[in-house]
């Protein structure tokens, strides 16, 4: 399985269980594995025979500027749905990193990974 990975991707989003902390946006970080439909690109050298990954990052942090959530496994579900369905990969893993949530800990979040649906 050919796969795209994006490490690290910063994102400004209104996310967290108390009303307050949804009120301004914060920073979250993200990990992606998205699996390739085929391995055509290789070959064609062609942008489009593959996932853009520049169209993937800029239609995440689009949906997150617009979105809201309490919870990071509702956001990394979105996430997952949104490249599932638009950019018809076949899988993808993603974590959700909130930095500097609790002390003593650089980072808490989730990781998820789904299928797209036969
Ligand atoms: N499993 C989760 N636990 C918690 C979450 C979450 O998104 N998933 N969120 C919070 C709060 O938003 C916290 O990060 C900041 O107040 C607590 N637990």
């Amino acid at each position: 399985m050919d796969s795209i990975f994006l490490s690290e991707v910063k994102v400004q989003t209104r996310l967290g269980v108390p009303d307050w902390e949804r009120m301004t946006a914060q920073t979250i970080v993200l990990d992606i594995e998205i699996a390739m439909p085929h391995s055509l690109s290789c070959q064609s050298d062609a942008i489009e025979d593959t996932i853009d990954y520049g169209q993937v990052v800029s239609r995440i942090r689009d949906t997150l500027q617009q979105h809201s959530f309490k919870l990071v496994e509702a956001l990394a579900e979105h996430v997952c749905q949104l490249i599932l369905k638009e950019f018809g990969a076949p899988w993808v893993k993603i974590k959700v990193a909130k930095p500097g949530i609790l002390p003593g800990l650089k980072a808490l979040g989730v990781s998820i990974e789904r299928q797209a649906s036969a």
